[in-house]
C-alpha cells in the first residue's frame, strides 16, 4: 500500500484484520462526483463536468467492485464516451500491474507499469491502497473518484445529455424504490459482498465461521426473495449489479478459493435462473472474463500459493459457451 506516496514493500492481502480475524476493507479516498454541469456532488469538489472523451475508468475484470462499474458503463451505453483500461489478474506485491496478460492493458495515460502510479499522479502524498476502479479525470490529471458504488451512481443520471433516449430511460436507483434499495444494499454487501471476502481472508476459525454463515444466509434469503426477474420485481436496479457480480465469480472462484463450499449457486435454482438472466442482458457478457476472475484469484498468493487453477466448474463453462 502508500504511505505518504511511497509504495510500503509489506503487501498484505488480508489488509486489516480486527481483534477478532475479520477481515476489514477500506474506506475509498477520492470522493468526487461527474455532474452534468460540474457543480459538486453529495461529496467531494466541484468542476467535474460530463464530457464525452474526458473521463477514463481504470479496472479489474477479476475485481466485483470494479466490474460493477463496467456493467453500469454497458447498461447506460457508456462504452464510446467513458474508454477503459484493464489491469492484469494477478496482484503482485506492487498490487495491481498494467500489460503482460491476455486482455490486460498497458497504460495508455501515463505508461505506468503498477496501479499505484496514478494514485500518487494524482497526490503526491497519498496514503492508502491502490485499489480499482478508478476512475481518472484526464483533463484535471486526477482521480475523480475510486468508490464504485458512487460511480454506479454517477454513470446512473451525470451523462444523460449525451447518450441516446434508449439508455436515457436505463434508471439503476429509481427515486421511487431508493428506500427499498438502501435498506437490502447494506446486507448484500456486508454479507455476501464482501462476505465471501472475510470468508476468505478470515484469520480465525470463529471469523470464518462467522462470515461463511453470512453468506448462505443472505443467498437463501435471495432465493427465496426471487419470484420475479429482479430483486425488486421486473425493474433491474444497482442492487442487482450488485448481487450479480458475486454470484457470477461464486462457484468458480469463492466456492474453491475462499472456502465458501457449503453450496453453489447452481444449486439455488432461482439464484441461477436470475444470474444467466442478467449475463444475457446486452452488454453484460463483456463485463465478465471468466479467465481473468479464476487466474487472479487462484493467484493469491496468501490462500493458494502454488497458484495451481483448478478445472471447471463445468455449468459455468456451458453457460460462457452458450450463444
Ligand atoms: N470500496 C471499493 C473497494 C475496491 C476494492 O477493494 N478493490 C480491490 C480489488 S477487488 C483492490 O483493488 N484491492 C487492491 C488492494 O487492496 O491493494 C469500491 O467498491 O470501489
Amino acid at each position: 500500500m502508500l504511505v505518504d506516496g511511497k509504495w510500503t514493500k509489506k503487501w498484505d492481502p488480508v489488509q486489516k484484520a480486527d481483534a477478532k480475524g475479520r477481515f476489514v476493507r477500506q474506506v475509498s479516498s477520492f470522493r468526487n462526483w461527474i455532474t452534468p454541469d460540474g457543480t459538486k456532488g453529495p461529496t467531494g469538489e466541484a468542476g467535474f463536468k460530463a464530457e464525452a472523451g474526458r473521463y477514463r475508468l481504470y479496472v479489474a475484470y477479476i475485481c466485483p467492485w470494479a466490474s460493477r462499474t463496467l456493467m453500469a458503463r454497458s447498461l447506460k451505453g457508456l462504452e464510446e464516451i467513458i474508454p477503459v483500461t484493464v489491469v492484469n489478474p494477478v496482484m503482485t506485491d506492487q498490487g495491481w500491474q498494467f500489460g503482460g496478460y491476455d486482455d490486460a492493458d498497458e497504460d495508455p495515460l501515463f505508461g505506468s507499469t503498477y496501479m499505484h502510479e496514478l494514485y500518487t499522479q494524482a497526490d503526491p502524498n497519498v496514503s492508502g491502497r491502490a485499489t480499482v476502479p478508478v476512475l481518472w479525470d484526464t483533463k484535471t490529471q486526477t482521480i475523480v473518484n475510486n468508490e464504485s458504488a458512487d460511480i454506479v451512481r454517477m454513470f446512473d443520471t451525470a451523462f444523460d445529455e449525451l447518450i441516446a433516449l434508449e439508455f436515457k430511460q436505463v434508471r439503476l436507483y429509481p427515486e421511487d424504490l431508493a428506500a427499498e434499495i438502501e435498506a437490502l444494499n447494506p446486507e448484500i454487501y456486508d454479507k455476501l459482498n464482501n462476505g465471501v471476502y472475510k470468508a476468505g481472508f478470515a484469520s480465525s476459525q470463529e471469523a470464518y465461521d462467522e462470515a461463511v454463515a453470512g453468506v448462505f444466509e443472505t443467498l437463501d434469503m435471495l432465493e427465496a426473495r426471487l419470484t420475479g426477474e429482479y430483486l425488486f420485481g421486473g425493474r433491474f436496479t444497482e442492487t442487482d449489479i450488485r448481487t450479480f457480480v458475486t454470484l457470477i465469480r461464486f462457484d468458480a472462484a469463492y466456492h474453491g478459493v475462499f472456502k465458501c463450499n457449503r453450496k453453489q449457486i447452481a444449486d439455488y435454482p432461482r439464484l441461477s435462473a436470475y444470474m444467466e438472466r442478467i449475463y444475457r442482458l446486452p452488454g453484460i457478457r463483456e463485463t465478465v472474463n471468466m479467465d481473468h476472475i479464476t487466474r487472479g484469484y487462484y493467484a493469491i498468493k496468501a490462500l493458494n500459493p502454488t497458484r495451481i487453477r483448478p478445472t471447471g466448474p463445468k455449468h459455468i463453462e456451458a453457460l460462457l459457451a452458450s450463444a
